[in-house]
């Protein structure tokens, strides 16, 4: 017996199957989950799943408590207007979109049970770190709710201040991004000593997950850690010397306020 719809995706795009992913491997299918986007090759995968899908706005929206809107913020007000029809007073809308504020939201669709959030793929893997913030007519229960729904994926922090979230976008929602450059460049410079690219990648892998496990576990701050594997007269401060003078930590913090300034662009441009 088909299971009961819960969750509807608006956009099944590469956030939302990240999303997904998380929902199916925890629940054992998509079974409980709604997919509506234009596009049908979006749409085979979450057939795969189990889940139902549809490539235009209908009433089965209706059957769905939590709507997550997964769009580009360049589709989101059309596709909120598309919507609007099948919303019901109780339906709790996650909007996962960079950039676009929670007013504009509630007046594209006429409600207010909005919470906004700000994910990042590896969701995908069960290692997701979402941030969130819910406007203040959001209950308890519906935060909670909301909390449950994107605990399938990873972590969740939430802020209190509406812009803050525009900080978790430059840092953990495009950061996974910034984490695969570093990546790409282990490899490339290990290439070039004469490893090959497997043996560089399997390295590079294990060096990040190896040392984000250890700021985990170890209860040590990042810089101990790291004078921790610099020995003085050693390769390491060779290599560090090389990052703090062509300036580093300076680099990070300007693409980090560029990624933050890009999302107040979006919301000026977009809503
Ligand atoms: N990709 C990422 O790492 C992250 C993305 N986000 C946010 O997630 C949202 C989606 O981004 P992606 O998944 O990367 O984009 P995407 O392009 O992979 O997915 C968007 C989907 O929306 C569908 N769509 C567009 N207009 C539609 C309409 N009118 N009706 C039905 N379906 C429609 C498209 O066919 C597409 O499948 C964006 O708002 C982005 O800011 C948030 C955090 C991380
Ligand atoms: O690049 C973007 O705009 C989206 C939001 C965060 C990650 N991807």
């Amino acid at each position: 017996m088909k299971m009961t719809l819960a969750i509807a995706f608006i956009g099944g795009g590469n956030m939302a199957q990240a999303m997904g992913r998380g929902i199916v491997t925890a629940k054992g299918s998509g079974e409980t989950i709604y997919v509506m986007d234009r596009n049908p090759e979006t749409l085979e995968k979450w057939q795969g799943w189990g889940a139902t899908t549809g490539l235009a706005p209908s009433a089965t929206l209706s059957e769905c408590k939590v709507w997550i809107l997964a769009v580009k913020p360049q589709n989101l007000k059309e596709v909120c207007e598309s919507i609007k029809p099948y919303l019901k007073a109780d339906t709790l809308i996650i909007s996962v979109a960079a950039g676009i504020s929670m007013a504009s939201m509630q007046q594209w669709l006429g409600h207010e049970r909005i919470i906004r959030t700000m994910p990042n793929t590896p969701a995908l893997v069960g290692m997701g770190m979402t941030g969130m913030f819910a406007s203040s007519v959001v209950s308890g229960e519906d935060i909670a709710l909301a909390e449950e729904t994107l605990s399938y994926m990873g972590g969740v922090v939430k802020v209190d201040q509406e812009s803050l979230i525009d900080a978790v976008t430059a840092l953990s929602g495009s950061g996974p991004a910034y984490i695969y450059l570093f990546i790409e460049s282990l490899i490339a410079g290990a290439t070039k000593m004469g490893l090959t690219e497997e043996q560089a990648k399997q390295m590079a892998v294990a060096t990040v997950a190896g040392a984000a496990k250890m700021v985990e576990t170890t209860g040590e701050t990042p810089a101990k850690l790291r004078e921790n594997v610099s020995s003085k007269g050693g390769t390491t401060l060779a290599a560090l010397g090389v990052f703090y003078e062509r300036g580093l930590p300076k680099i990070v913090e300007d693409a980090m306020v560029a990624a933050a300034r890009r999302a107040g662009e979006l919301s000026k441009e977009l809503g």
